[in-house]
């Protein structure tokens, strides 16, 4: 089974335990839903979320859907990526990857698209090797932030080498890239600067938590209406090689760069 990850605005997690949250996911308009085995589910509660998601992957989604098993070194990874296997999953997530290896067994047993959660220092360290067996990469910037040692407030900048490298990574291979999660629930602005901010390093979306951050996720990764128009005129002024354009010294690259936005926008 395929699925395409690309222009996908929005990733919304929620707890595969949790059945109202299933029920709210399916209405929350996001444009990727993945249903947690690991960190959001209780250990008492592994076994009754992995047969809940299961049921939940198995009837009808506005869109592609995925469940998140647990880490290779986990009791429960084995059972999740069997259950996984046989399930009608579009793709799945698997947390905390420090290497290729994982991925390439993962797809083998389940034959669905594997995203890759980088989240440790040595999955930084590895991201390209990552980035070449997974179908998309996304940030897990709560257990990254763990294993750096950062302090609880003012993690973001500390960062930012390493959603960079994520970024450059998932390009190289030519894979989409997901920002990781923004924990404060009530903090619209603080999610909004967040979410741009990870538009402006190149991430394709976010990864959400909430059902009240898929609105503001979606308008800040959607271009600005100034920014389709620019494109809008840069395309019907493209002549091939290089020009002036508004003052501005423009190439093939700008031309393809403008298409993707209006692609995207579209
Ligand atoms: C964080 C929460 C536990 C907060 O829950 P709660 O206080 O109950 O929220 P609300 O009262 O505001 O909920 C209102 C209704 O919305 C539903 N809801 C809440 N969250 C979601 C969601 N994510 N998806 C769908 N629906 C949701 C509630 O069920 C309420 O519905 P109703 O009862 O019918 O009114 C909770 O928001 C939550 O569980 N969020 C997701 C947690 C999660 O999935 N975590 C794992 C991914 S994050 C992560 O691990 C990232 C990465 O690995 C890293 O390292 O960074
Ligand atoms: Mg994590």
């Amino acid at each position: 089974m395929s699925v395409n990850l690309f222009g996908r605005r929005s990733a919304l997690f929620l707890p595969a335990s949790n059945p109202r949250a299933v029920a709210k996911a399916r209405e929350a308009g996001a444009d990727l839903v993945i249903l947690d085995l690991e960190d959001a589910v209780k250990e008492a509660d592994k076994d009754a979320a992995r047969v809940a998601a299961v049921a939940a992957v198995a009837t009808g989604w506005p869109c592609p859907v995925a469940i998140r098993v647990n880490g290779f070194v986990t009791d429960w990874h084995g059972a999740d990526v069997e259950a996984v296997a046989g399930s009608s999953a579009d793709f799945v997530v698997v947390p905390r990857v420090d290497g290729p290896a994982v991925l390439q067994e993962v797809l083998a047993l389940t034959g669905k698209p594997v995203a890759a959660m980088v989240e440790t220092a040595l999955g930084v360290r590895r991201a390209w090797e990552i980035a070449e067996s997974a179908a998309a990469l996304i940030a897990g910037t709560n257990d990254l932030a763990a294993d750096l040692r950062l302090p609880t407030s003012g993690r973001r900048p500390a960062l930012q080498t390493a959603l960079q490298t994520i970024v450059l990574a998932a390009r190289a291979a030519g894979k989409p890239c997901f920002d990781g999660v923004y924990n404060r629930l009530d903090d619209p602005d603080g999610f909004s600067a967040e979410a741009g901010e990870g538009r402006s390093l190149g991430f394709d979306g976010k990864t959400l938590i909430h059902p009240n951050q898929v609105a503001p996720c979606h308008a800040a990764f959607a271009p600005l209406p100034e920014e389709v128009a620019r494109a809008e005129r840069l395309v019907a002024a493209a002549s091939g090689g290089a020009q002036r354009f508004e003052g501005e010294m423009i190439e093939r690259m700008h031309v393809e760069a403008a298409e993707r936005l209006l692609e995207r926008a579209r």
